[in-house]
């Protein structure tokens, strides 16, 4: 799987390099270079990939410098604390010229002074989500989510997971609640992220390899297309922020509403729209680790049973006291981070970093990729790496091990400020939910036979498992949730009822209910 898994990282590298416009190239002094087979003209070494397991740096040199990096602490040196010279971005030019010309999308857009105000702004939110303001939000919606799974016995446990996901990014940011995950607003949403994400994709156009052909003038098919996404995505983006901003839709005080307020005004916020997928991604992992790892299962719901009882549903004031919980959400982000490869990093000064008594030259505008799935996987830190167990990260007395550091979320600071602002809203997320669906029910496989091949459903962890080039999304394999007991189903069906009558108070003035 190791093979499998770095095959993607390097097609993912490869795709980046063949976006990558040359504003300027340089080449690696000789004597201290990275580890990395000798290259091929033009593709340099791009097509030789570096035995099973990715190195700690590994230099792929081919019209442009790409670093692979694979090891925590060089990341750390590298991305954190030298983040002044490796924090700006590469340019994809399709997307930078034509699909998000304005730059709102900060993750791909360079530092300017609109994603310094976004990232101040968010930064701001987040220290609100970290005093709980979004708490009562994210518990009601993993409520609604048990719900629907004892409603179905989890059949649409995949859709259930999404719509949790979304629902609770996507109330937080525009007021837009999602109870069924049919709703009209949430489709188009969907259509518009999966639209985006093909064409924020270094593959997605000709312009990307050959830059010069966008001389051309004229109505081009690249520029036709740009100009329909464009369209599409303003469509609901435009009723989203007109409806967060005028209260209609609900009066909390959501993050665009915010946004709105403080920000210049053409500011946009459209960014805020497309910040659950990887939410999601954890979780439909969380589960297939339910299906293949179950021994773990046991001893978590042995401590939420003994602190939570069996008369409630987990709530945040238990966080503190259910450290196994907490084990859990750190091993699912380990196990199969939700990113192959972190957001790309460019530098803007030479440096020379050293790594293990030698040298490298890193040359002003390379491209720098850490590997989360090969830092996560690194032997040294974690023994049985491929198998999901929670408990490594708690101590000789069942406490969180102190230290515990991620590559999942990104490394190093843009501008001021750390990378992946929505760390906390996301940690939550996982928490209530891992909580709140082990203490309703037993997840386990189903019994009836694959509908495409007749026989036993095989489930499996291998990168064939996982979709995507830049995520890695497990596909969709059927779960059986069953309820730990009658009463269990009954405290659920009761709280519902009760936070159904509060939905006012939980989503203040939401004017839809
Ligand atoms: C499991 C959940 C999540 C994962 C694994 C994740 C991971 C990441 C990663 C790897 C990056 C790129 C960092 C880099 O450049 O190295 C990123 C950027 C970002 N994330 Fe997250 N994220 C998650 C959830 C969220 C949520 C819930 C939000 C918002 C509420 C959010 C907001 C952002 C934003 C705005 C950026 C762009 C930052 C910038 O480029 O300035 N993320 N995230």
């Amino acid at each position: 799987m190791d093979g499998l898994r770095l095959q993607s990282v390097t097609v993912a590298a490869i795709a980046l390099l063949g976006g990558v416009y040359l504003v300027r190239s340089r080449t690696v002094s000789k004597g201290r270079r990275p580890p990395g087979p000798p290259g091929l003209p033009l593709l340099g070494n791009v097509l030789q990939a570096p035995g099973k397991v990715i190195r700690p740096l590994f230099l792929i040199q081919s019209l442009q410098c790409v670093f692979l990096i694979g090891d925590i602490s060089l990341a750390k040196e590298i991305l954190e604390k030298r983040s002044t010279k490796f924090s700006s971005r590469p340019t994809i030019p399709y997307l930078h010229y034509h699909v998000d010309p304005a730059q709102v999308y900060w993750a791909f857009s360079k530092q300017n002074e609109t994603h310094f105000i976004g990232r101040k702004l968010t930064t701001g939110l987040m220290a609100a989500v970290r005093a709980g303001e979004t708490e009562s939000l994210q518990q009601f919606e993993a409520l609604l989510n048990v719900t629907h799974l004892l409603d179905d016995g989890g059949k649409n446990w995949f859709h259930h997971i999404d719509r949790v996901s979304a629902s609770m990014v996507l109330t937080a940011a525009f007021g837009l609640h999602c109870p069924t995950g049919q709703e009209p607003d949430l489709k188009e949403v969907i259509a518009c992220v999966a639209e985006f994400a093909t064409l924020s994709s270094p593959t997605a156009s000709i312009i990307n390899v050959l830059p010069f052909l966008d001389m051309i003038p004229g109505s081009m098919p690249w520029r036709k297309r740009a100009q329909t996404h464009r369209r599409h995505e303003d469509a609901p983006y435009d009723r989203l922020i007109t409806r967060a901003v005028s209260g209609d839709a609900s009066g909390m005080n959501t993050w665009a509403a915010v946004f709105a307020s403080e920000d210049k005004p053409e500011g946009d916020q459209r960014r805020l729209m497309n910040m659950f997928t990887t939410t999601a991604i954890a979780m439909h992992t969380f589960i297939l680790a339910c299906i293949l790892y179950p021994e773990w299962i046991p001893r978590a719901q042995r401590e939420i049973d003994t602190i939570v009882g069996e008369d409630r549903l987990p709530c945040f004031k238990d966080r503190p006291r259910l450290p196994f919980v907490e084990a859990i959400v750190r091993e699912t982000f380990r196990w199969r981070p939700a990113g192959r490869v972190g957001g790309p990093h460019q530098s803007t000064a030479d440096d020379v970093v050293e790594y293990k008594g030698r040298e490298y030259f890193i040359p002003k505008g390379a491209i720098i990729l850490a590997v989360p799935w090969a830092i996560e996987h690194g032997q040294e830190r974690f023994e049985n790496h491929d198998l999901f167990q929670p408990e490594r990260f708690l101590d000789d007395t069942d406490n969180l091990k102190a230290g515990y550091e991620t590559s999942v979320f990104g490394f190093g600071r843009r501008g001021k400020f750390p990378l992946c602002p929505g760390i906390p809203f996301a940690e939550r997320s996982l928490w209530i939910n891992i909580a709140a669906m082990l203490w309703t029910f037993n997840i386990r496989k189903s019994d009836e036979p694959d509908p495409k091949t007749g026989l036993p459903f095989k489930y499996d962890d291998s990168d064939s498992a996982f979709s995507g080039n830049f995520t890695s999304a497990p596909f969709k394999f059927p779960v059986v949730f069953e309820p730990r007991s009658v009463h269990r189903a009954e405290v659920v069906r009761q709280e519902w009822t009760e936070c159904e009558k509060d939905l006012n108070v939980l989503l203040p003035r939401h004017k839809e209910q």
